[in-house]
């Protein structure tokens, strides 16, 4: 059986039925584990140990700065870039984890960013961006796509700038090496181009399965993330 590929609305509609169970900060938590574990999997802190992450105003937001903590957690060297800050006392929670756990927060977009470090997390949009993409998520998301070529690019869900069911029309989106879907793959990851792509976030019962009409994976023994690709 295939695991369903899921449009804007039924992303949105699943997150709702998840908010009757689940508070956000678990959801985010269990998510931003996920993804931790998919980065360990591709890129290990020998290899890639000095990570840039940027976070978005919104919920993939929120799952970089999680991960942002765990991964310094995990002997990581992790910087974050967070220009438009989310005023909700769960974000600024984030922040202040953040700055106990001694992963600092980055005024500007570094400007050597090939130089100084080996992998960046986008952590931007998800599943609720609209386009088009407004300042000043303009330019770093262009910023960023002209330097994938030399820095790998992990995405949280979807490779930010990208339309949630087209993919990555017009080229104006983040296109990752490593592409980590949560819930449930979205239709836009149908055309992903890069090397990894990852499923996280083993939320959905057979019984919200039914109800969104959506066939989900049976996660390996042990495992946070499916690899797709
Ligand atoms: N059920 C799930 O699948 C879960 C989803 N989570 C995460 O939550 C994400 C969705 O979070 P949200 O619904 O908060 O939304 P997003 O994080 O996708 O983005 C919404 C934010 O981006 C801004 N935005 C949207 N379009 C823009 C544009 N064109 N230019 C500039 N800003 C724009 C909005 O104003 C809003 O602040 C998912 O993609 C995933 O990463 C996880 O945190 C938890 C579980
Ligand atoms: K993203």
């Amino acid at each position: 059986m295939s695991i369903s590929y899921i449009n804007q609305q039924k992303a949105k509609l699943i997150d709702l039925a998840l908010f009757e169970f689940f508070s956000v900060e678990t959801l985010v938590e269990l998510a931003a584990l996920a993804c931790v574990s998919a980065i360990k999997k591709v890129y290990s802190t020998n290899t890639h140990p000095r990570i840039l992450a940027i976070a978005g105003p919104g919920n993939n937001g929120a799952d970089t700065l999680v991960a942002s903590r765990h991964l310094k957690q995990s002997g990581y060297n992790v910087e974050i870039f967070y220009p438009k800050r989310n005023k909700k006392e769960m974000f600024q929670n984030y922040v202040k984890q953040n700055i106990e756990y001694e992963v600092p927060f980055l005024e500007q977009l570094p400007q050597q960013i090939e130089n100084n470090f080996d992998l960046i997390i986008d952590g931007i949009f998800g599943f609720s961006f609209q386009p088009p993409i407004r300042k000043p998520f303009d330019t770093i998301i262009n910023k960023i796509k002209d330097i994938s070529e030399n820095v790998p690019v992990v995405s949280i869900d979807i490779g930010s700038g990208q339309d949630v069911e087209k993919g990555n029309l017009n080229n104006l989106g983040i296109e990752p090496e490593t592409l980590i879907s949560l819930t449930l793959p979205k239709e836009g990851s149908k055309f992903f181009t890069g090397k990894h792509h990852f499923l996280g976030g083993n939320f959905l019962t057979k019984s919200l399965a039914k109800q969104f009409d959506v066939n989900i994976p049976q996660f390996p023994q042990g495992e946070m993330v499916i690899k797709l690709k």
